[in-house]
């Protein structure tokens, strides 16, 4: 049977593709383009996200669906959220852990907020999910990013397979909310 809806995925980053892939097929195809589109220096992933994907349109001229993840450490009000991608570079896995030495707090949320446009000049539209765990040393094979050390009811991401996070990962949650928007008003809605 063919699907019924396909969006047009921009990411520079092919594990997100591929969990994106594993979520939404068959229901929706999704189809991508590997860009790395300039971030905006923002403080909230609504803005970051929003014009990450008015760029998206207008380079591509067409409608999109692009992604923005943050990690927000409730010790530090929410940092290194939308940052987390240089800071997880520049200090690995250990240097994160050690931002929260000082604090017995180690709570963390992992929030992934998705834009969808219709095209150049339209009002992209938001989608996010968001899951609360912990910071903890790093444990699990994952190779993708931050998952061995966010740990959600005992198990971290990165132990995990691949099916149970994307149950209930903050992608998966995001990723619901566009679904039933998909299905109840279909990319072709009116949106300004
Ligand atoms: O092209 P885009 O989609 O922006 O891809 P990116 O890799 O630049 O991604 P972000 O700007 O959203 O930065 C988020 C950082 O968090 C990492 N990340 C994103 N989702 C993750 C997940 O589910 N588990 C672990 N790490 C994740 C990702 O590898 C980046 O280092
Ligand atoms: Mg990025």
């Amino acid at each position: 049977m063919a699907s019924k809806h396909i969006v047009n995925f921009v990411t520079g980053n092919a594990n997100k593709l591929r969990e994106v892939k594993a979520i939404l097929e068959p229901t929706i195809t999704v189809e991508s383009k590997s860009l790395d589109l300039i971030e905006i220096q923002a403080a909230t992933p609504e803005e970051v996200t929003t014009d990450k994907c008015q760029r998206a349109a207008d380079e591509l001229k067409g409608p999109v669906l692009v992604e923005d993840t943050c990690l927000c450490f409730d010790a530090l009000n929410g940092l290194p959220g939308p940052y987390i991608k240089w800071f997880l570079t520049s200090l690995g896995h250990s240097g994160l852990l050690s931002l929260l030495a000082g604090h017995a707090d180690k709570s963390a949320q992992a929030v992934c907020t998705f834009a969808f446009s219709q095209g150049p000049g339209h009002k992209p539209l938001l989608f996010q999910g968001r899951v609360h765990g912990k910071i903890v040393e790093a444990r699990g094979d994952g190779k993708f990013g931050w998952d061995p050390m966010f740990e959600y009811q005992g198990k971290t991401y990165a132990e995990m397979d691949p099916a149970e996070k994307n149950k209930i990962s903050h992608r998966s949650l995001a990723l619901a909310k566009l679904k039933t928007w998909l299905e109840e008003k279909g990319p072709d809605a009116v949106v300004p």
